[in-house]
């Protein structure tokens, strides 16, 4: 049986002092977990994340890579970045950076490559858009930008990555994928999975993502494919992420 991840997805929020009492407040309720948690911060937050988080068994990571290694890309983070202050996990390909930073199936596919080979967990995303679910199209988009990662990966490593399932319309919006038609898209990426490696389709973690809240997270979570949850808006409040634990756990 896999366990459940839930994975806070802080995007652009936060200061020194509101992490804090953010991180503080996790780390003083959470307990005995029974599922793995972490937070995907803005990079300049992960030092925090490394000092406030180290002694627990709350994971932390970044929310984007850089397809290359070092060098001359202005702006840029890379994986060995993120590895220097202790990340183990990166968001990759979320629909804010495929649709406001134009990254392709392919460029996620790199990163996912890159980001592996430094040790870290990808957390892929894919997902449709309203106008592709309306059009019928929502198997072919989610198969289409999962079927890029599975051409640049092994079957080996293709059972490290984690995938997040989050229909664009649902993101930061109140609406919320039933459980069953995240269920019925999750199933469909593990057959996908499947095709290439039975035994990564096994064992990767497909989480939902796009308004996850406490009052929704058990229905989700209870589905036979949806291994965790990716959380925005809720991640940003400790008593809301934590009951969202307490519903994985
Ligand atoms: O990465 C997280 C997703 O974009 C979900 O965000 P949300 O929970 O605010 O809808």
């Amino acid at each position: 049986m896999r366990r459940k991840l839930i994975a806070g997805n802080w995007k652009m929020n936060g200061s020194l002092s509101g992490n804090q009492a953010l991180l503080n407040g996790i780390k003083e309720e959470i307990g005995q977990a029974n599922c793995d948690v972490a937070v995907c911060v803005p990079a300049p937050y992960l030092a925090q994340c490394r000092d406030s988080l180290s002694a627990t068994l709350i994971g932390w990571g970044g929310q984007d890579l850089s397809v290359h290694e070092s060098g001359a890309y202005t702006g840029e983070v890379s994986a060995s970045m993120l590895r220097d202050f202790g990340a183990k996990y990166v968001i990759v390909g979320h629909s804010e950076r495929r649709s406001y930073h134009g990254e392709s199936d392919d460029a996620v596919a790199a990163k996912t490559a890159r980001a592996l080979r430094s040790g870290l967990v990808p957390i892929v995303c894919v997902g449709e858009l309203l106008s592709e679910r309306e059009a019928g199209q929502t198997a072919a988009v989610v198969g289409r930008q999962l079927d890029a990662v599975m051409a640049v990966l092994s079957a080996d490593d293709l059972a490290n990555i984690v995938i997040a399932y989050e229909p664009v319309w649902a993101i930061g919006t109140g609406k919320t994928a039933t459980p069953d038609m995240a269920q019925e898209v999750h199933a469909l990426l593990r057959k996908r999975l499947a095709a290439k490696s039975p035994a990564a389709a096994e064992k990767v973690q497909i989480l939902y993502g796009g308004s996850m809240k406490p009052d929704n997270a058990a229905d989700l979570l209870r589905m036979a494919d949806i291994d965790g949850g990716l959380i925005g808006g809720a991640a940003l409040k400790a008593s809301d992420f934590l009951a969202i634990i307490r519903a994985a756990s």
